[in-house]
């Protein structure tokens, strides 16, 4: 199932993609009405999703047209924890750009990005040349918890896994760099686009093999595989509940393969007027336009 989140005659619903529009069960007085209002609601419910797509009436379908979608979160709880170096070809590229020796991370590289830099597909993200001139792209697989928990063994950790989602880690690689922490460079307004949806787990066999790509104006700057993370789903899941409790709500970005912007030949930025496109297969394709 497809869940996002939406505006439809000036109010914030959770629908579920059908076709050429959307469900917004909250149309339908007997539903659960905070759940179908706030994903994270939804999520903390533990609401059994099968039996509402059963029970899909006419009264909750809504055109495309008549709606705007959201990020799926729109106002996580807190950060959006981020994997860096991820891959082993862009801690490469990373390494030879930096000056330093490229291997992969021992350990993983965990970083935030705040809550309010999410935004959603098709939003425009603001380009403001007093903050930043190097904004950088980053195409990655999203995680949504539907249960927290501590120490969750690897074993355990994809079921802790609400859905799956496409995130683009935008990077301003001269904040980024400058300020040595990664917070604020990665933390810009804007600077997290979230989306289209959350593909529920069940949909997701296995977050190991699915493509991944960018496209900046159509010319394809990443493509691989999820296969290629050096740390993967459910060892991020081990690593990240270690000494900390994760919830039901966090979202987890797993890391961006090779081809960024900052580390290409002459190096390559984001500017007013393109259009950067990530996709992983099987969860969707996010698009957004810098103005
Ligand atoms: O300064 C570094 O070590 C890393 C620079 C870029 C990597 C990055 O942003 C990532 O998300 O990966």
């Amino acid at each position: 199932m497809k869940l996002g989140t939406c505006l439809y005659n000036d109010q914030t619903y959770v629908c579920i993609a059908e076709g050429d529009g959307v469900l917004i069960p909250a149309l339908e007085p007997g539903f659960d009405q905070p759940a179908w209002r706030d994903m994270l609601t939804l999520i903390d419910s533990g609401t059994d999703l099968t039996v509402v797509q059963a029970a899909a009436t006419d009264a909750m379908r809504v055109d495309a047209a008549n709606i705007t979608l959201l990020a799926p979160i729109p106002r996580p709880r807190k950060n959006v924890m981020c994997l860096g170096l991820n891959y082993l070809e862009h801690a490469e590229e990373t390494a030879n750009q930096i000056g330093r020796t490229g291997k992969a991370p021992q350990y993983p590289i965990v970083f935030t990005k705040c809550p309010t830099s999410v935004t959603g597909h098709e939003t425009e993200i603001p380009f403001d040349p007093d903050t930043c001139s190097q904004l950088d792209w980053e195409a990655e697989l999203g995680l949504v918890l539907g249960k927290g928990g501590k120490k969750i063994s690897r074993d355990q950790a994809l079921s802790h896994v609400f859905g799956y989602t496409v995130i683009n880690d935008l990077s301003a690689r001269d904040i980024q760099l400058n300020h040595k922490q990664y917070f604020l460079g990665k933390s810009l307004d804007g600077g997290c686009p979230m989306g289209p949806w959350i593909v529920t787990a069940d949909e997701i066999a296995d977050p190991q093999n699915l493509d991944i790509s960018c496209r900046v104006n159509g010319v394809t700057k990443q493509a691989s595989n999820t296969c290629n993370m050096i740390f993967d789903v459910s060892t991020i899941i081990e690593w990240l509940s270690r000494g900390m409790t994760l919830e039901a709500g966090d979202v987890i970005a797993t890391g961006t393969p090779s081809g960024v912007g900052f580390v290409r030949e002459p190096p390559e930025f984001l500017l007013p007027g393109d259009v950067v496109e990530c996709e992983v297969k099987s969860v969707g394709v996010l698009r957004n336009k810098i103005v």
